[in-house]
């Protein structure tokens, strides 16, 4: 007897006498309008809770169970920013031209039927989307990225949303009209039972036995004559800058491990934006510089960032370094376009969108760009995932005109991009949200991890160069993943 109360109410903390009572009325109205809705009834149900002390993304990669999908995003530098998330009671995926109009209007019409509370506090608390997108409409149809759909945003059952000391918990249920109450219930009180309080990430082993190969996925020459062949076209007055990336592969003598190689990354870049989705066996994880878009209420920000240099131990070489970017007309003309169009696409729906005249050197741990913050405020309330539809893909990881990018990408890179170069992150129930450019990135999936890194081409561009740029890049990931 003793044993069953105790698997009804949970064997665990996360939620108190008056959070439980909360989420069992919400959960029972939630079951009730699915049934008066049909059969195709569905309707979300949440509660959100103080969760002080929790570091979000060391609970979810501690308590993450086989195939199990989650998804984190951190910003250690701006105020501990993180989101974490486990599990998915309703998956939002679509593919092809209209994906991200798909599943804005999914979720949508899911948030505004969810009996939750509103969202409040740290950015990302409350009922959320989290996920993301392939680069292309019908990206990720090769089997290295099976389980990412080429839109998938999962609203998960259990995520954690901090900034600074400020902690909360969201858990959450899809009620359709088969499901009791009791049903759904147990299931929340079993899946926080079984979380665990990590306070750390796992650790990467730090001496392996075995040997670890790094492999070109294709010859560095195809590379080169990638970027030959775009600098052509550009010659030709058919395009004005292409993007060209190449992919390396990590064979590791175990299984690489995703917590790990998280907790490596939100250690050495603690200024990015570092992000893992879990799909099935696989996980997609980097620590990227760029922000493609912010929105909160009617403020949009985002970034155009472009034009690389590599990094100096010597501070003195580092600036100098930084001031010749800032110099250099081939990346003051190849980051210009992408500001240029960034604020073109957002004038439309803006009362104003300002971009500072002279872009800022970045330095991240291993890289130096050229970035220009953008800013708007919105003419009318276009959500998270309906502005990056607009910005989708900048020419920082498309090119421009990207009409011709798009064809001339794939031709001459000759590989499924995936959700390299893609949009990922999360959105609310208010449609605010915050996604990110997925790069310097790995598919970890096994013993392999798929590594990719582009450049931007443009008219000068020196493919021994580019190919030296791209393996600058690379070393974001290639010290973490390699042993
Ligand atoms: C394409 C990548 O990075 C992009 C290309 C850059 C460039 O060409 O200088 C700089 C930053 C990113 O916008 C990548 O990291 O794979």
């Amino acid at each position: 007897m003793r044993i069953g109360t105790r698997a009804r109410t949970g064997s665990h903390e996360w939620l108190d006498r008056a959070a439980r009572e909360l989420l069992a009325r919400r959960v029972e109205e939630a079951v009730r309008r699915a049934r008066a809705r049909g059969a195709a009834g569905e309707v979300l149900a949440a509660v959100t809770v103080q969760a002080r002390g929790v570091d979000p993304s060391a609970v979810v990669a501690a308590s993450r169970r086989d195939g199990e999908p989650w998804f984190a995003l951190e910003q250690p530098d701006r105020d501990a920013t993180a989101l974490a998330a486990l599990g998915c009671v309703r998956a939002v995926e679509a593919s092809g031209a209209d994906r991200f109009a798909e599943v804005a209007r999914t979720w949508r019409a899911l948030a505004a039927d969810a009996v939750a509370d509103p969202p409040d506090g740290p950015a990302g608390a409350g009922l959320v989307a989290v996920g993301g997108f392939a680069f292309a409409p019908h990206g990720g149809e090769s089997p290295a990225w099976s389980g990412f759909a080429p839109a998938s945003l999962h609203v998960p059952q259990v995520a954690f949303a901090r900034r600074g000391a400020d902690v909360r918990l969201t858990v959450a249920a899809l009620a359709t009209p088969d499901d009791t109450p009791e049903g759904l219930l147990e299931g929340i009180e079993e899946r926080l039972a079984g979380l665990t309080r990590a306070d750390a990430m796992p650790l990467l082993d730090p001496a392996p036995a075995g040997r670890y190969r790094v492999v070109s996925a294709m010859p560095p020459e195809h590379y080169e004559s990638a970027v030959q062949r775009g600098v052509e076209r550009i010659a030709a007055g058919e395009v004005e800058k292409v993007v060209l990336a190449r992919e390396v592969q990590v064979h590791a003598p175990v299984a690489h491990d995703p917590g790990a190689v998280f907790g490596a990354l939100r250690d050495a870049f603690p200024g990015c934006f570092v992000y893992a989705v879990g799909r099935g066996a696989a996980t997609f994880v980097g620590a990227t510089p760029e922000l493609l878009v912010r929105r909160d209420g009617e403020r949009a920000s985002t970034v155009a960032l472009a034009g690389s240099t590599r990094r100096s131990a010597d501070p003195a070489v580092d600036d100098h370094l930084g001031e010749a970017l800032l110099r250099s007309d081939k990346n003051r003309s190849e980051q210009a376009i992408v500001t240029r169009r960034i604020a073109r696409a957002l004038r439309p729906h803006s009362v104003w969108v300002t971009a500072a005249p002279e872009p800022v050197v970045v330095k991240v741990a291993n890289i130096q760009h050229l970035a220009t913050p953008i800013r708007a405020q919105l003419s009318r309330p276009l959500g998270a995932i309906a502005l990056t539809e607009l910005l989708h893909p900048t020419p920082a990881v498309g090119g421009e005109p990207f009409a011709t990018a798009e064809r001339l990408i794939p031709q001459l890179e000759g590989f499924d991009r995936g959700w390299y170069a893609g949009p990922v992150g999360w959105t609310d129930a208010n449609g605010d949200g915050e996604l990110c450019v997925a790069l310097r990135c790995a598919l970890l999936r096994g013993q392999i991890a798929h590594c990719y890194a582009g450049v931007g081409v443009v008219r000068d561009s020196d493919p021994a160069a580019e190919l030296a740029e791209t393996e600058v890049k690379l070393q974001a990931l290639l010290p973490v993943l390699a042993g």
